[in-house]
């Protein structure tokens, strides 16, 4: 029987940095993945294919220089799906290959197929053509993520009706589009449609959208989408989805309103892909969405070889931290020091337009009754964002009047993903109003914002006074 150290179930986030930390330390190590290649929802259905889908509409519609162009300006009259798929597939193949390089010449085993528990140390695979592998394990990661929530009343069929995986493989911008979800997701993608100037409706059962977010931000941005009519419908269940006899779809909500439009996507939520492990052989359950629990600290479920990180624990579900709770988990397991995870980490929503935050919203702070003061500036306030021919976009800071540190960064617009870095290091270094007004910042740049929003809370908050 094939013997190692650790075994990592899925190659994605999670699986690829546990394992490669692992090996650094020496270890023997298997990855085992079902997919045909390695990468996991992150370099094939979700990060990366969005993120690139996403660059390629901005760049062929030309959406950067509508500002002074006007709103009618395009760099590629007609976008069709052939074009968005191009830059996508020379992505992931350059993704894959740098991964499997990694994989390499750290000397990680790699096998492909679907595994099962036999008992918490024994896995086996089932290899495509159908051949059975047992592999023994000292420890166990489990890195299989999740997979797109499809209840049974949405007639998916690939085409006209998808959920966020399909939405990669479509043979036409569709010229009308309704999406359920105004989740990351269905956010991230119903502004990217938006922007190859598809009509977008979006749905959503709570009377918000993404309210995890400073308040004051959702509504700019909600401003921004509505501005170009784009349709935020909220508060309302999706009764029904239906095809036409024309092949197009009508939404019917619970009100009884309908709509129609090409294509719907639903994006309501991913569960653990937790249900093919056979996890009873090894004294595990899964909860009612597939996710496993975990000790917070370690990523050790209660079998004690046994360790699970990425999305199939639940929030955040990031690339970005399930990288870390991977290394993690992989240190612990294999029984080297290691840190906890920061208290702070960015949160980046690759909408059009971006958004990006750390740290407390304003919303939270008022609830810990923190006394404290906002800085804002508007990116039009910049000489940068002049030259861009930018006419929204907002940096909002908060400060503890007591301690005067920097409290939360929220960001929308051009940009925000990037930029959120710099609060991030200030809120995770504990700096204050101070860091802000007393440097330097290269001009001109949006960057400036931190300057301006740093000014704009100081002016109010008062003089630091010296003892
Ligand atoms: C559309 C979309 C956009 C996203 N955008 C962002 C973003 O911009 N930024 C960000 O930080 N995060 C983003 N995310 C989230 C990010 O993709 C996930 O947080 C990340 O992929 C989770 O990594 P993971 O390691 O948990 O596993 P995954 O990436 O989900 O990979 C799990 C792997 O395990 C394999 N597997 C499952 N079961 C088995 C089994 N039994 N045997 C063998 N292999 C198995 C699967 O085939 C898969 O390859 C996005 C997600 C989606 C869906
Ligand atoms: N940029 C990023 O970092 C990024 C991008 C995409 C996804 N992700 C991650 O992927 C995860 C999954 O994202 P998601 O958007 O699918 O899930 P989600 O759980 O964040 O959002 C789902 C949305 O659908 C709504 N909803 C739930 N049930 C519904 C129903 N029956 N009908 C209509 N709407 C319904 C919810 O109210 C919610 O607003 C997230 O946790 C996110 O962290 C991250």
């Amino acid at each position: 029987m094939n013997q190692y150290d650790f075994v990592v179930v899925g190659s994605g986030p999670a699986g690829r940095r546990a394992a490669i930390q692992a090996a650094k330390l020496g270890k023997k190590v298997l990855v085992i993945e079902k997919g045909t290649r390695v990468g996991g929802v992150s370099v094939h259905t979700g990060t990366i294919p969005s993120k690139t889908l996403r660059e390629t509409a901005l760049n062929l519609t030309g959406w950067r220089e509508r500002g002074f162009y006007g709103r009618s300006y395009r760099v590629k009259q007609e976008i069709n799906a052939d074009d968005l798929r191009r830059r996508l597939l020379i992505t992931l193949d350059h993704e894959v290959d740098v991964l499997e390089h990694q994989f390499a010449r750290n000397r990680v085993s790699q096998l492909r197929g679907a595994a099962r528990f036999i008992d918490p140390h024994t896995l086996e695979v089932e290899k495509d053509d159908g051949e059975l592998i047992r592999v023994h394990a000292g420890a166990v990661l489990l890195a299989v993520g999740t997979k797109p929530y499809r209840p049974a009343h949405i007639p998916f069929d690939g085409e006209a009706v998808l959920d966020s995986d399909e939405i990669l493989e479509i043979k036409e911008v569709p010229r009308s589009m309704v999406v359920i979800g105004a989740g990351v997701i269905g956010i991230e993608y119903a502004t990217i449609f938006s922007a190859l100037d598809t009509a977008v409706t979006v749905i959503e059962p709570r009377d918000t959208m993404l309210d995890f977010l400073d308040k004051e931000i959702v509504e700019d941005f909600a401003y921004q989408l509505r501005d170009r009519n784009m349709k935020l419908v909220f508060g309302q269940t999706v009764e029904k989805v239906e095809k036409e006899p024309t092949g197009k779809c009508r939404v019917t909500l619970q009100n009884g309103r309908s709509m129609i439009a090409e294509m719907v996507l639903f994006a309501a939520g991913r569960v653990g892909a937790t249900d093919s492990l056979n996890l009873e052989a090894c004294g595990l359950e899964a909860d009612n969405r597939g996710r496993l629990k975990v000790n917070p600290d370690t990523f050790q479920t209660s079998v004690s070889n046994i360790y699970a990180a990425g999305d199939v624990v639940g929030f955040p579900s990031l690339a970005s931290t399930s990288m870390e709770q991977g290394r993690i988990a992989a240190r612990h397991a294999v029984g080297a020091p290691a840190h906890e995870p920061p208290q702070y980490f960015p949160y980046g929503i690759y909408a059009v337009p971006e958004i990006s935050t750390c740290g407390l919203t304003e919303e939270e702070v008022q609830q810990r009754g923190i006394p404290y003061e906002c800085g804002v500036a508007h990116f039009r306030e910049t000489s940068r964002g002049h030259i861009m021919g930018l006419d929204s976009g907002l940096l909002k800071m908060i400060f503890s009047l007591k301690t005067r540190r920097l409290l939360g960064v929220h960001i929308v617009g051009e940009g925000a993903t990037e930029l959120v870095h710099i609060g991030q290091a200030v809120l995770n270094l504990k700096g204050t109003v101070e860091y802000f007004v007393e440097n330097t910042f290269n001009y001109p740049t949006l960057a400036e914002a931190y300057k301006i929003a740093g000014l704009d809370a100081w002016n109010r908050m008062g003089e630091l006074k010296k003892e």
